[in-house]
């Protein structure tokens, strides 16, 4: 584990760098479950943010495949989204529906746990679906304040998005709500729900799971102590606690201090 250098302030942060896209899979999947423990013992209910995304969806098929997934009481945990393509529920571009077939479908948890954003059938609207998707999220929260996720999962696009914030669009300025509408995505498809920056730093961790060499030059950006939101939404999010970049060899490129 390395220190990702000077120019981040405030709570930890950390960079693992896994040899192959697939050992990146299996090491987070294993880490989240013992996080999901670990929170266990100490907390209940337990809140986990899933991202969608190619290593976020193999993530959970190693989960499921994990023996340490039987060790978790599935009734005390609680799954949200990060975000979510706002089309038709069974159209395969839905994160939900590929995180249900690669983990959730398998693990004994109440439906009542997992909380999907809207898809078309439910709302009107991706504002419709946002507003709903952070009156839920306000539902789960205590007297004392808005619901605190214990780990968000993160993905990263090439441009540096994080959930369904893209660089220079006008979701990333949502304040005063947990969640957004977004409209125009540079990345298929247009319509989306994302939670906000302030949702998501509402997390005790905040995990970005990164693999790919095209991700490489927008890793050394968020680590190389870029501060702008607009240009690198990744560079700027961080959990309470902890922020862990989760990252394969690929996407931490040539940079001496991250392999
Ligand atoms: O559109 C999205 O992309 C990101 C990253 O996806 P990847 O396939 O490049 O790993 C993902 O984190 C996000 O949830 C998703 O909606």
């Amino acid at each position: 584990m390395d220190g990702a250098g000077p120019a981040h302030q405030g709570p930890a942060r950390a960079v693992v760098v896994h040899p192959s896209a697939d050992a990146l899979a299996e090491a987070t999947a294993a880490r989240l479950l013992l996080a999901i423990l670990d929170a266990q013992s100490v907390r209940h209910p337990v809140h986990v943010a899933l991202t969608g995304g190619t290593v976020g969806i193999r993530l959970l098929e190693r989960a499921r495949r994990t023996p340490l997934t039987e060790a978790v009481d599935w009734t005390g945990v609680h799954l949200w989204w990060g975000d979510e393509r706002f089309v038709p529920r069974a159209d395969p571009e839905r994160n939900e529906g590929q995180a249900r077939a690669a983990l959730i479908d398998h693990l004994p948890i109440p439906a009542q746990n997992v909380h999907p954003m809207a898809a078309t059938e439910d709302v009107a609207t991706a504002e419709e679906g946002a507003a709903a998707y952070a009156a839920e999220l306000a539902a789960y929260g205590g007297a004392d304040g808005p619901l605190v996720f214990d780990v968000v999962l993160l993905g990263m696009g090439p441009d540096a998005h994080v959930a369904s914030l893209f660089p220079g669009h006008p979701a990333l300025g949502a304040t005063g709500t947990t969640a957004v509408a977004v409209h125009d995505s540079p990345k298929p498809p247009p319509d989306r729900i994302s939670l906000t920056f302030e949702a998501l730093e509402s997390a005790r961790q905040v995990w970005l799971v990164v693999a790919g060499a095209e991700k490489s030059g927008a890793v050394r950006r968020a680590l190389g102590g870029a501060t702008d939101a607009q240009e690198t939404p990744a560079a700027v999010v961080a959990g309470r606690d902890v922020t862990l970049w989760l990252l394969d060899t690929a996407a931490a490129g040539a940079d001496p201090g991250l392999v």
